[in-house]
Protein backbone atom coordinates (compact mmCIF):
# COMPACT_ATOMS: atom_id res chain seq x y z
CA UNK A 1 0.00 0.00 0.00
CA UNK A 2 1.51 3.67 -1.13
CA UNK A 3 2.66 5.23 1.99
CA UNK A 4 2.28 9.19 2.25
CA UNK A 5 5.25 11.35 2.93
CA UNK A 6 5.05 14.63 3.93
CA UNK A 7 7.89 16.87 3.78
CA UNK A 8 8.32 20.38 5.69
CA UNK A 9 11.02 22.47 4.18
CA UNK A 10 11.88 21.88 0.54
CA UNK A 11 15.79 23.45 0.06
CA UNK A 12 19.00 21.17 0.29
CA UNK A 13 17.88 18.68 2.59
CA UNK A 14 13.99 18.63 2.38
CA UNK A 15 14.52 18.42 -1.30
CA UNK A 16 17.20 16.01 -1.72
CA UNK A 17 15.35 13.97 0.43
CA UNK A 18 11.95 13.72 -1.60
CA UNK A 19 14.25 13.09 -4.61
CA UNK A 20 15.87 10.05 -3.18
CA UNK A 21 12.81 8.88 -1.62
CA UNK A 22 10.60 8.72 -4.81
CA UNK A 23 12.94 6.17 -5.85
CA UNK A 24 10.61 3.95 -4.12
CA UNK A 25 7.53 3.29 -6.14
CA UNK A 26 5.56 2.53 -3.66
CA UNK A 27 6.03 6.31 -1.45
CA UNK A 28 3.79 9.55 -2.28
CA UNK A 29 5.96 12.44 -1.49
CA UNK A 30 4.37 15.54 -0.70
CA UNK A 31 5.54 18.74 0.11
CA UNK A 32 5.44 21.64 1.69
CA UNK A 33 7.11 25.01 1.91
CA UNK A 34 6.47 28.50 3.22
CA UNK A 35 8.04 29.70 0.09
CA UNK A 36 4.96 28.89 -2.17
CA UNK A 37 7.68 30.20 -5.10
CA UNK A 38 9.90 27.20 -3.54
CA UNK A 39 7.23 24.63 -3.58
CA UNK A 40 5.88 25.42 -6.64
CA UNK A 41 9.85 25.04 -8.09
CA UNK A 42 9.68 21.95 -6.23
CA UNK A 43 6.63 20.37 -7.96
CA UNK A 44 7.80 21.40 -11.33
CA UNK A 45 11.38 20.20 -10.81
CA UNK A 46 9.84 17.06 -10.32
CA UNK A 47 11.04 17.11 -6.33
CA UNK A 48 7.70 16.52 -5.37
CA UNK A 49 4.45 14.48 -6.19
CA UNK A 50 2.13 17.25 -5.33
CA UNK A 51 2.37 20.34 -3.27
CA UNK A 52 -0.70 20.34 -1.07
CA UNK A 53 -2.12 24.48 -0.79
CA UNK A 54 -3.14 23.33 3.11
CA UNK A 55 -0.58 22.23 5.31
CA UNK A 56 -2.63 20.72 7.94
CA UNK A 57 -4.26 18.69 5.04
CA UNK A 58 -1.32 17.22 3.89
CA UNK A 59 -0.39 16.21 7.32
CA UNK A 60 -3.70 14.85 8.44
CA UNK A 61 -3.10 12.46 5.55
CA UNK A 62 0.60 11.81 6.05
CA UNK A 63 2.16 8.26 7.11
CA UNK A 64 5.44 10.00 8.07
CA UNK A 65 6.11 13.76 8.41
CA UNK A 66 9.18 15.39 8.32
CA UNK A 67 10.69 18.65 8.79
CA UNK A 68 13.43 20.01 6.96
CA UNK A 69 13.20 23.43 8.11
CA UNK A 70 15.79 25.61 9.99
CA UNK A 71 15.98 24.04 13.66
CA UNK A 72 14.05 26.87 15.05
CA UNK A 73 11.10 26.52 12.55
CA UNK A 74 11.47 23.06 13.23
CA UNK A 75 10.66 23.62 17.47
CA UNK A 76 8.07 25.81 16.20
CA UNK A 77 6.37 23.42 13.73
CA UNK A 78 6.62 20.72 16.32
CA UNK A 79 4.52 22.99 18.64
CA UNK A 80 1.99 23.77 15.87
CA UNK A 81 1.44 19.98 14.85
CA UNK A 82 -0.19 19.21 18.61
CA UNK A 83 -3.10 21.33 16.85
CA UNK A 84 -3.19 19.20 13.47
CA UNK A 85 -5.23 15.98 13.03
CA UNK A 86 -2.68 13.54 12.27
CA UNK A 87 -2.90 9.44 12.28
CA UNK A 88 -2.45 7.85 15.12
CA UNK A 89 0.42 5.91 13.80
CA UNK A 90 2.10 8.72 12.22
CA UNK A 91 5.78 9.07 12.59
CA UNK A 92 6.98 12.38 12.98
CA UNK A 93 11.21 12.95 12.21
CA UNK A 94 13.46 15.88 11.19
CA UNK A 95 16.19 16.50 9.71
CA UNK A 96 17.89 19.25 11.79
CA UNK A 97 21.91 19.46 12.58
CA UNK A 98 21.00 19.79 16.81
CA UNK A 99 19.16 17.10 18.44
CA UNK A 100 18.98 17.91 22.20
CA UNK A 101 16.35 20.69 22.05
CA UNK A 102 14.28 19.11 19.36
CA UNK A 103 13.79 15.98 21.04
CA UNK A 104 13.16 18.04 24.14
CA UNK A 105 10.40 19.51 22.35
CA UNK A 106 9.25 16.48 21.05
CA UNK A 107 7.97 15.27 24.73
CA UNK A 108 5.25 17.39 24.56
CA UNK A 109 3.84 15.80 21.29
CA UNK A 110 0.93 13.42 21.26
CA UNK A 111 2.42 11.40 18.52
CA UNK A 112 5.79 9.73 18.23
CA UNK A 113 8.53 11.89 17.05
CA UNK A 114 12.16 10.05 16.40
CA UNK A 115 15.24 12.66 15.65
CA UNK A 116 17.08 12.52 12.65
CA UNK A 117 20.23 13.99 10.99
CA UNK A 118 21.80 13.38 8.04
CA UNK A 119 25.41 13.78 8.05
CA UNK A 120 25.97 15.13 4.39
CA UNK A 121 25.41 18.59 3.20
CA UNK A 122 26.82 21.63 1.28
CA UNK A 123 27.41 24.94 1.79
CA UNK A 124 24.45 25.86 -0.47
CA UNK A 125 21.05 25.87 0.32
CA UNK A 126 17.47 25.84 -1.45
CA UNK A 127 15.86 23.61 -3.44
CA UNK A 128 18.23 24.12 -6.68
CA UNK A 129 20.50 22.87 -4.99
CA UNK A 130 18.84 19.65 -3.89
CA UNK A 131 20.41 16.41 -5.10
CA UNK A 132 19.21 12.96 -5.04
CA UNK A 133 22.73 11.00 -4.30
CA UNK A 134 23.81 13.48 -1.35
CA UNK A 135 23.10 11.16 1.55
CA UNK A 136 24.84 8.16 -0.17
CA UNK A 137 27.13 6.77 2.37
CA UNK A 138 27.09 9.81 4.27
CA UNK A 139 25.55 9.12 8.31
CA UNK A 140 22.03 9.36 8.93
CA UNK A 141 21.74 9.74 12.46
CA UNK A 142 18.08 9.20 14.82
CA UNK A 143 17.66 9.77 17.84
CA UNK A 144 14.76 7.52 19.49
CA UNK A 145 13.73 7.98 22.98
CA UNK A 146 12.31 5.97 25.54
CA UNK A 147 8.70 6.37 23.80
CA UNK A 148 9.78 5.03 20.51
CA UNK A 149 9.18 1.41 19.76
CA UNK A 150 11.36 -1.30 17.76
CA UNK A 151 8.63 -1.44 14.94
CA UNK A 152 8.39 2.31 14.39
CA UNK A 153 12.27 2.61 14.46
CA UNK A 154 12.71 -0.04 11.87
CA UNK A 155 10.02 1.16 9.47
CA UNK A 156 11.67 4.74 9.70
CA UNK A 157 15.07 3.06 9.29
CA UNK A 158 13.83 0.65 6.10
CA UNK A 159 12.09 4.08 4.46
CA UNK A 160 15.25 5.90 4.75
CA UNK A 161 17.16 3.03 3.44
CA UNK A 162 16.72 4.25 -0.04
CA UNK A 163 18.51 7.34 0.24
CA UNK A 164 21.85 4.46 0.52
CA UNK A 165 22.99 6.62 3.47
CA UNK A 166 24.64 4.37 6.64
CA UNK A 167 21.54 4.69 9.36
CA UNK A 168 22.98 4.94 12.73
CA UNK A 169 21.29 5.43 16.20
CA UNK A 170 22.81 8.02 19.00
CA UNK A 171 21.52 9.34 22.08
CA UNK A 172 20.81 13.21 21.16
CA UNK A 173 23.62 14.32 23.99
CA UNK A 174 26.27 12.26 22.47
CA UNK A 175 25.09 13.44 18.70
CA UNK A 176 25.17 17.04 20.09
CA UNK A 177 28.67 16.77 21.71
CA UNK A 178 29.85 14.98 18.49
CA UNK A 179 28.56 17.61 15.88
CA UNK A 180 29.86 20.43 18.10
CA UNK A 181 33.31 19.15 17.41
CA UNK A 182 33.51 17.97 13.80
CA UNK A 183 30.34 20.41 12.10
CA UNK A 184 29.17 23.43 14.55
CA UNK A 185 32.73 24.39 16.01
CA UNK A 186 34.19 24.24 12.50
CA UNK A 187 31.51 26.79 10.92
CA UNK A 188 32.31 29.22 13.68
CA UNK A 189 36.06 28.83 13.18
CA UNK A 190 35.39 29.45 9.23
CA UNK A 191 33.25 32.07 9.46
CA UNK A 192 36.09 33.51 12.20
CA UNK A 193 38.98 33.24 10.00
CA UNK A 194 37.02 35.40 7.09
CA UNK A 195 36.27 37.76 9.61
CA UNK A 196 40.31 38.31 10.64
CA UNK A 197 40.57 38.74 6.59
CA UNK A 198 38.09 41.35 6.55
CA UNK A 199 40.13 43.06 9.42
CA UNK A 200 43.24 43.00 7.62
CA UNK A 201 43.52 46.68 6.16
CA UNK A 202 47.23 47.15 6.20
CA UNK A 203 47.26 45.07 2.71
CA UNK A 204 43.85 44.70 1.49
CA UNK A 205 45.49 42.75 -1.45
CA UNK A 206 45.30 40.04 0.85
CA UNK A 207 42.05 38.87 -0.34
CA UNK A 208 43.41 38.54 -3.96
CA UNK A 209 45.55 35.81 -2.40
CA UNK A 210 43.79 33.93 -0.84
CA UNK A 211 44.44 30.56 -2.53
CA UNK A 212 43.24 26.99 -2.42
CA UNK A 213 44.43 26.55 1.39
CA UNK A 214 42.12 29.90 2.88
CA UNK A 215 39.54 28.67 0.47
CA UNK A 216 39.25 25.27 1.30
CA UNK A 217 39.40 26.08 4.89
CA UNK A 218 36.74 28.18 4.77
CA UNK A 219 34.48 27.14 2.34
CA UNK A 220 31.41 26.46 4.87
CA UNK A 221 31.64 30.71 5.72
CA UNK A 222 29.37 30.49 2.75
CA UNK A 223 26.95 28.45 4.77
CA UNK A 224 23.01 30.06 4.83
CA UNK A 225 23.78 32.41 7.94
CA UNK A 226 20.18 32.34 9.45
CA UNK A 227 20.33 27.81 9.53
CA UNK A 228 24.10 28.64 11.30
CA UNK A 229 22.45 30.99 13.72
CA UNK A 230 19.51 28.34 14.78
CA UNK A 231 22.43 25.59 15.30
CA UNK A 232 24.47 28.12 17.40
CA UNK A 233 21.74 28.93 19.87
CA UNK A 234 19.93 25.35 20.14
CA UNK A 235 23.81 23.89 20.81
CA UNK A 236 25.33 27.12 22.79
CA UNK A 237 26.94 25.29 25.64
CA UNK A 238 28.30 22.40 23.95
CA UNK A 239 29.75 24.75 21.02
CA UNK A 240 31.28 27.53 24.28
CA UNK A 241 32.92 24.12 25.60
CA UNK A 242 34.21 23.66 22.13
CA UNK A 243 35.81 26.76 22.59
CA UNK A 244 37.47 27.00 25.43
CA UNK A 245 39.02 24.26 24.98
CA UNK A 246 39.94 25.68 21.54
CA UNK A 247 41.09 28.84 23.53
CA UNK A 248 43.63 26.66 26.08
CA UNK A 249 44.60 25.00 22.89
CA UNK A 250 45.52 28.59 21.77
CA UNK A 251 47.28 29.58 24.49
CA UNK A 252 49.41 26.75 24.30
CA UNK A 253 49.93 27.38 20.52
CA UNK A 254 50.73 30.76 21.64
CA UNK A 255 53.63 29.64 23.69
CA UNK A 256 55.09 27.86 21.44
CA UNK A 257 55.44 30.02 19.13
CA UNK A 258 56.89 32.68 21.19
CA UNK A 259 59.47 30.38 21.94
CA UNK A 260 59.98 29.67 18.36
CA UNK A 261 62.03 26.21 18.43
CA UNK A 262 61.30 24.66 15.32
CA UNK A 263 60.91 20.82 16.96
CA UNK A 264 57.79 20.85 18.70
CA UNK A 265 56.38 23.47 15.72
CA UNK A 266 57.13 20.05 12.98
CA UNK A 267 55.49 17.79 16.08
CA UNK A 268 52.47 20.17 16.36
CA UNK A 269 51.87 19.90 12.32
CA UNK A 270 52.76 16.54 12.35
CA UNK A 271 50.05 15.03 15.02
CA UNK A 272 47.32 17.08 12.91
CA UNK A 273 48.21 15.61 9.88
CA UNK A 274 48.89 12.17 11.29
CA UNK A 275 45.13 12.32 12.91
CA UNK A 276 43.71 14.46 9.19
CA UNK A 277 45.11 11.45 7.00
CA UNK A 278 43.59 8.24 9.12
CA UNK A 279 40.04 9.79 8.68
CA UNK A 280 37.98 7.50 7.25
CA UNK A 281 37.06 8.16 3.50
CA UNK A 282 33.43 8.38 2.84
CA UNK A 283 31.79 8.76 -0.57
CA UNK A 284 29.97 11.83 0.44
CA UNK A 285 28.77 13.17 4.14
CA UNK A 286 30.19 15.45 6.61
CA UNK A 287 33.74 14.99 5.51
CA UNK A 288 34.98 14.16 1.87
CA UNK A 289 32.02 15.28 -0.09
CA UNK A 290 34.00 16.25 -3.65
CA UNK A 291 37.11 15.05 -5.11
CA UNK A 292 39.08 18.36 -6.54
CA UNK A 293 41.61 18.36 -9.43
CA UNK A 294 43.56 21.25 -10.54
CA UNK A 295 44.09 22.34 -13.94
CA UNK A 296 46.72 25.20 -15.49
CA UNK A 297 45.05 26.99 -18.08
CA UNK A 298 45.15 29.80 -20.07
CA UNK A 299 43.43 32.63 -20.32
CA UNK A 300 41.57 31.95 -23.39
CA UNK A 301 37.86 32.21 -24.29
CA UNK A 302 36.19 28.75 -24.82
CA UNK A 303 38.07 27.02 -22.56
CA UNK A 304 36.40 25.88 -19.87
CA UNK A 305 33.70 24.08 -22.10
CA UNK A 306 36.66 23.14 -24.19
CA UNK A 307 37.39 20.92 -21.06
CA UNK A 308 34.07 20.09 -20.09
CA UNK A 309 32.85 18.98 -23.67
CA UNK A 310 36.28 16.28 -23.39
CA UNK A 311 34.96 15.13 -19.81
CA UNK A 312 31.16 15.02 -21.15
CA UNK A 313 32.33 12.55 -24.17
CA UNK A 314 33.80 10.23 -21.58
CA UNK A 315 30.64 10.46 -19.25
CA UNK A 316 32.80 11.60 -16.56
CA UNK A 317 29.98 13.82 -14.15
CA UNK A 318 31.05 16.95 -12.63
CA UNK A 319 29.94 18.35 -9.14
CA UNK A 320 31.32 21.91 -8.90
CA UNK A 321 33.70 24.24 -11.29
CA UNK A 322 35.46 27.00 -10.39
CA UNK A 323 38.27 28.82 -11.13
CA UNK A 324 40.94 29.87 -8.67
CA UNK A 325 41.94 33.60 -9.40
CA UNK A 326 44.79 33.89 -7.69
CA UNK A 327 47.39 34.55 -10.64
CA UNK A 328 47.22 38.17 -12.57
CA UNK A 329 49.07 37.32 -15.59
CA UNK A 330 47.95 34.95 -18.36
CA UNK A 331 47.56 31.25 -16.39
CA UNK A 332 44.69 30.48 -13.70
CA UNK A 333 43.93 27.66 -12.14
CA UNK A 334 40.89 25.90 -13.06
CA UNK A 335 39.51 23.34 -10.27
CA UNK A 336 37.11 20.90 -11.02
CA UNK A 337 35.32 18.36 -8.64
CA UNK A 338 33.96 14.96 -8.82
CA UNK A 339 32.05 12.88 -6.86
CA UNK A 340 34.67 9.72 -6.63
CA UNK A 341 38.17 9.76 -6.38
CA UNK A 342 37.70 7.42 -9.89
CA UNK A 343 35.70 9.89 -11.72
CA UNK A 344 39.04 12.43 -10.63
CA UNK A 345 41.46 9.82 -11.71
CA UNK A 346 39.45 9.67 -15.06
CA UNK A 347 38.99 12.86 -15.62
CA UNK A 348 42.80 13.72 -14.93
CA UNK A 349 43.61 10.73 -17.49
CA UNK A 350 41.21 12.16 -20.48
CA UNK A 351 42.65 15.85 -19.65
CA UNK A 352 46.33 14.66 -19.86
CA UNK A 353 45.58 13.07 -22.82
CA UNK A 354 43.71 15.35 -24.54
CA UNK A 355 45.12 18.53 -23.55
CA UNK A 356 48.69 20.55 -22.99
CA UNK A 357 47.77 21.38 -19.46
CA UNK A 358 49.11 20.13 -16.45
CA UNK A 359 46.45 18.81 -13.91
CA UNK A 360 47.35 17.62 -10.02
CA UNK A 361 45.53 16.83 -7.41
CA UNK A 362 46.18 19.07 -3.96
N1 LIG B 1 22.72 22.47 4.83
C1 LIG B 1 23.32 21.41 5.35
O1 LIG B 1 24.47 21.15 5.07
C2 LIG B 1 22.54 20.53 6.30
C3 LIG B 1 22.97 19.21 6.47
C4 LIG B 1 22.21 18.38 7.30
C5 LIG B 1 21.11 18.86 7.98
N2 LIG B 1 20.75 20.15 7.81
C6 LIG B 1 19.55 20.63 8.55
O2 LIG B 1 18.42 20.42 7.70
C7 LIG B 1 17.48 21.49 7.85
C8 LIG B 1 17.26 22.17 6.50
O3 LIG B 1 18.47 22.71 6.04
P1 LIG B 1 18.66 23.12 4.50
O4 LIG B 1 20.13 23.20 4.27
O5 LIG B 1 17.83 22.26 3.62
O6 LIG B 1 18.07 24.58 4.53
P2 LIG B 1 17.51 25.41 3.27
O7 LIG B 1 17.64 26.83 3.68
O8 LIG B 1 18.13 24.97 2.01
O9 LIG B 1 15.96 25.01 3.23
C9 LIG B 1 15.08 25.27 4.28
C10 LIG B 1 13.69 25.40 3.68
O10 LIG B 1 12.75 25.49 4.74
C11 LIG B 1 11.77 26.46 4.39
N3 LIG B 1 11.14 26.93 5.61
C12 LIG B 1 11.67 27.76 6.56
N4 LIG B 1 10.77 27.95 7.55
C13 LIG B 1 9.68 27.22 7.23
C14 LIG B 1 8.42 27.00 7.86
N5 LIG B 1 8.13 27.54 9.02
N6 LIG B 1 7.52 26.20 7.23
C15 LIG B 1 7.81 25.62 6.04
N7 LIG B 1 8.99 25.80 5.40
C16 LIG B 1 9.89 26.58 5.99
C17 LIG B 1 12.55 27.51 3.63
O11 LIG B 1 11.69 28.30 2.82
C18 LIG B 1 13.51 26.66 2.83
O12 LIG B 1 12.99 26.31 1.57
C19 LIG B 1 18.05 22.40 8.92
O13 LIG B 1 17.48 22.05 10.15
C20 LIG B 1 19.53 22.09 8.95
O14 LIG B 1 20.08 22.28 10.24
C21 LIG B 1 21.41 21.00 6.96
O1 LIG C 1 29.59 20.03 3.65
C1 LIG C 1 29.17 21.06 4.14
O2 LIG C 1 29.23 22.13 3.58
C2 LIG C 1 28.52 21.04 5.45
O3 LIG C 1 28.61 22.01 6.14
C3 LIG C 1 27.74 19.87 5.84
C4 LIG C 1 27.48 19.72 7.33
C5 LIG C 1 28.82 19.66 8.08
O4 LIG C 1 29.08 20.49 8.92
O5 LIG C 1 29.59 18.75 7.77
C6 LIG C 1 26.67 20.87 7.80
C7 LIG C 1 25.65 20.74 8.64
C8 LIG C 1 25.10 19.48 8.93
O6 LIG C 1 24.19 19.40 9.87
C9 LIG C 1 25.75 18.33 8.40
C10 LIG C 1 26.76 18.46 7.53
Amino acid sequence: MTKHILIIGLGLIGGSLAKALQRNEDIHVAGYDSSALTARKAFKMGIIHSSPPSLEQAAAEADVIVFATPVGATIKLMEQSKYWNLKDDVILTDTGSTKLQIMEASKKLNHLFIGGHPMAGSHKSGVEAAKEVLFENAFYILTPDEKTDEKSLQFLKDLLSVTKAKIKVLAAEEHDHMTAVVSHFPHLIAASLVHQLDQEEKFPFARQLAAGGFRDTTRIASANPEMWRDITTQNNSMIVHQLDNWMKQMEQLKEMLQQNDPEPIEQFFNHAKVVRDELPIAGHGAMFSVFDLYIDIPDVPGIISELTGYLAEENISIVNIRILETREDVFGILVISFQTNEDRARAQKCISSRTVYDTYIS
